[in-house]
């Protein structure tokens, strides 16, 4: 590990806050705010870190993958220096042109026009959850167990093509996955005593034998028997659908179902018009950000504004939920607004690493969001809502809600 300099380079404002720490992950607002604030780039002196909070550099930093690279982790850990948890990913941790394949074999397969087969089954299924949960009527009910987390564990494991057995492993692996992208804290701690056990289960589902016919994961293998990738490489990139695919998805859809819960004039207007169910969803990725934050690393002295660079090794933080809610690029960034256009959001990051599962998360939510227009009058929150903290994922514990039916 190359000693850090205790303070930042000349010109770049100093913050010692820690981005991590529980107060911050219970309420990000206003340390977001004030990094916007401080500048375009501000040293993080706990971490070591060049913390970018504004759209501009975000998006900036996000599209120069040659200048920020993927490949030496983009979480703090160097993997230049340290030995990753995992092996790393080959597309999230990959840089060109190692990314390339993996890449293109993932967006032929989970890519929007290879959805179109999905869109009617995970619809009924939707209908099936939401006739489930108001069987009695208007109900009461945890609206992240009982429709955040049902609706994704209902359809995804089964697009994948994973055996029913253990899917219960999928949320707590992809919680430490995304614990393990910061700094080695308690929520890392809380999740290590399972790791070698889910990895396990993970691991092991994403041999070809596992796999269901004609799914994600089996056309994983296709690829592989075409060329595409190497049969080295199939199993890895399933498992970037098993870390990525559930609790994004997850903590996504409870973003947008506490946004219409505390915005009843919205609700109504998704009613009027189910079509605004995929608008709806990504302006409530951009107001929660369920990915928080990602890294990168340097790959020289990258000129950030003039005068300023960030020194060739260092990692850079983007705070994801700073940029989409930067007052610089967004009109009333706070406000949760179906009238807006969300697109050029950061919530899913951008370039070439932009999410290759949005239109999944895109479809589960359409799906739900429709069906729950159809058959609900009004959603409001019905106790206390308790926050689920993670390193790098915004989300909900609890959402108690009132769903009346329509
Ligand atoms: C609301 C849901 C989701 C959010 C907010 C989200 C967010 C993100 C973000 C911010 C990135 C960029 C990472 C980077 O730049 O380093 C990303 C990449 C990725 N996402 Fe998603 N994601 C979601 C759902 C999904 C789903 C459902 C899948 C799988 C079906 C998925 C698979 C991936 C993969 C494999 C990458 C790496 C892409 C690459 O490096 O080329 N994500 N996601
Ligand atoms: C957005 C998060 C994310 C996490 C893991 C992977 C992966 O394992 O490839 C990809 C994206």
């Amino acid at each position: 590990m190359t000693s850090a300099p205790a303070t930042a380079p000349p010109g770049v404002p100093t913050d010692d806050a820690d981005p991590f720490a529980p107060d911050v992950l219970e309420d990000p607002l206003p340390l977001h705010a004030r990094l916007r604030d401080a500048g375009p780039v501000v040293y993080l002196s706990r971490y070591d870190v060049y913390a970018f909070a504004r759209y501009e550099q975000v998006n900036a930093a996000l599209t120069n993958w040659q200048g920020f690279e993927s490949g030496a982790g983009v979480g703090l850990s160097n993997f230049r220096h340290e030995k990753p948890w995992r092996p790393p990913s080959l597309l999230l941790e990959a840089d060109p042109p190692r990314h390339d394949a993996p890449r293109r074999v993932l967006s032929g397969i989970v890519g929007a026009r290879a959805l179109r087969t999905l869109r009617e089954r995970w619809a009924a299924a939707a209908e099936d959850l939401v006739d489930q949960v108001l069987a009695g009527g208007s109900t009461e009910l945890d609206a992240v167990p009982a429709l955040a987390q049902a609706f994704p564990l209902r359809v995804f494991p089964d697009a994948v093509g994973l055996p029913p057995e253990g899917r219960e492993n999928l949320l707590p692996y992809g919680d430490h996955a995304f614990n393990a992208f910061g700094p080695s804290n308690d929520l890392v701690a809380k999740g290590a005593p399972r790791v070698a056990e889910l990895s396990a289960w993970v691991n092991a589902r994403c041999a070809r034998e596992e796999l269901a016919p004609d799914r994600f994961g089996a056309r994983i293998w296709g690829a592989a028997d075409r060329g595409e990738i190497t049969y080295e490489q199939a199993p890895l990139v399933v498992r970037s659908l098993l870390t990525a695919g559930v609790d994004t998805t997850v903590h996504g859809l409870g973003a947008v179902l506490y946004a219409f819960a505390t915005h009843p004039e919205h609700w109504a207007r998704l009613r009027s018009d189910p079509r605004l169910a995929r608008v709806a969803f990504d302006e409530a990725v951009r107001w929660e950000s369920p990915v928080q934050t990602f890294f990168r690393t340097a790959t020289t002295d990258v000129a950030i504004t003039d005068g300023v660079e960030v020194p060739a090794g260092r990692k850079i933080l983007m705070f994801l939920a700073a940029a989409n809610r930067d007052p610089r690029r967004w009109t009333d960034p706070d406000a949760f607004d179906l009238s807006r256009d969300p697109s050029g959001h950061v919530g899913f990051g951008m370039g070439i690493h932009q999410c290759v599962g949005q239109h999944v998360a895109r479809l589960e939510a359409e799906a739900l969001l429709t069906a729950l227009a159809r058959r609900v009058a009004t959603i409001e929150l019905a106790g206390p809502t308790r926050r689920h903290h993670n390193n790098t994922l915004r989300a909900w514990e609890s959402l108690p809600m009132r769903l009346r039916e329509a």
